[in-house]
């Protein structure tokens, strides 16, 4: 089996270095350097004390690449570059299947335009760090979810399952979605703000009122059928995570764009549809457009 990777960062690295032990991989990257450099060298997986060189092809995505050989492409690119490779997606054949792996909700329109029969949907529950342009560390291991958002269910990604990259299939994508999106609703931009660790969210009472304040608004917006369940899921993850910096804390800290359009942006979007007030939200969403337009917190 044939699979395109579009994406050479932590996710991209991460998932073309496991599915080559089971297929045929070529890495598509955004700059000639790191393609040369993954060819030439490989993709490093660290994870704890192991270190494994993994042999995987890499070009440059270029307008002309048809991906007519590919069964599946997998697109992991940040979520604000999902409309970069959707001319990309447009010209590749009908019949190869397209998985996305972004955090957030606004893939999810895109996806809807694209040509290809079957489209799946997925969620890493892993840790990754893109430490040099091919090399990955695995920080994290957890797993990847993925349900099918359109068309016929062409592949089993139970094929790829290994010990420490395990897959899940899914029946509803939204729902797979949604329960990730509150956890990085609460966890991401409260932790960006106040510059924290993820544990520091339920463990310092004063935070914890501010992700109880964040939550509630979520499920004004979102209407969680069992809210209980996904406010348990928010302090599992932090509790699990407690030592990482958030992803949306790291992209403020490296004075790098974060994703927090597709994730607060989302929920404000929802809740202008449905007249719902969210001030917290708002406030919470501003600051961290604030940060990233100041850049102050690399300093
Ligand atoms: N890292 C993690 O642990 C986790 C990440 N995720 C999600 O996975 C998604 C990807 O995240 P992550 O891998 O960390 O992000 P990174 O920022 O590490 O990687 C994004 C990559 O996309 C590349 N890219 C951007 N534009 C293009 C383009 N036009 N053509 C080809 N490549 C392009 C970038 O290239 P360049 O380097 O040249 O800019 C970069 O290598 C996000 O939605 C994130 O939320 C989910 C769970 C965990
Ligand atoms: C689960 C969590 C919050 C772990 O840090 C994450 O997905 C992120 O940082 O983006």
């Amino acid at each position: 089996m044939k699979i395109a990777v579009i994406g050479g960062g932590a996710i991209g690295l991460l998932v073309s270095a496991y599915l080559a032990d089971h297929a045929q991989v070529t890495l598509y990257t955004r700059r000639k350097e790191q393609a040369d450099q993954v060819r030439e060298h490989g993709i490093t997986l660290k994870r704890k004390k192991n270190v494994k060189k993994v042999k995987v092809d890499a070009k440059v995505l270029r307008l002309d690449e048809a991906f007519v050989h590919y069964e599946l492409i997998v697109v992991a690119v940040k979520q604000y570059s999902i409309k970069d490779i959707i001319p990309y997606l447009m010209k590749a054949p009908k019949h190869t299947s397209v998985l996305f792996l972004q955090n957030g909700m606004s893939h999810v329109t895109l996806a809807k335009r694209l040509p290809q029969r079957t489209i799946y949907l997925g969620v890493v529950e892993h840790g990754a760090m893109k430490e040099t342009d091919d090399v990955v560390t695995h920080s994290g291991v957890g797993i990847t979810r993925v349900a099918l958002f359109k068309g016929g269910d062409l592949i089993s990604f139970q094929r790829f399952h290994s010990d420490v990259f395990a897959f899940m299939q899914e029946n509803d994508w939204y729902e797979m979605l949604i329960q990730k999106l509150v956890v990085n609703a609460v966890i991401n931009p409260l932790t960006a703000l106040y510059r924290v660790n993820n544990g520091e969210i339920i463990h310092n009472s004063y935070f914890y009122k501010t992700a109880k304040a964040v939550f509630n608004e979520l499920h004004a917006v979102l209407r969680l059928k069992d809210p209980t369940a996904y406010w348990n899921r928010v302090v599992d993850v932090c509790e699990k995570t407690a030592q990482n910096h958030s992803s949306m804390r790291k992209d403020l800290q490296q004075q790098r764009k974060t994703e927090v359009e597709s994730i607060l942006g989302y929920i404000l979007e929802e809740a202008a549809k449905r007249q719902i007030n969210t001030p917290i939200i708002h406030f919470v969403y501003n600051g961290i457009l604030g940060l990233e337009d100041s850049g102050s917190e690399g300093r």
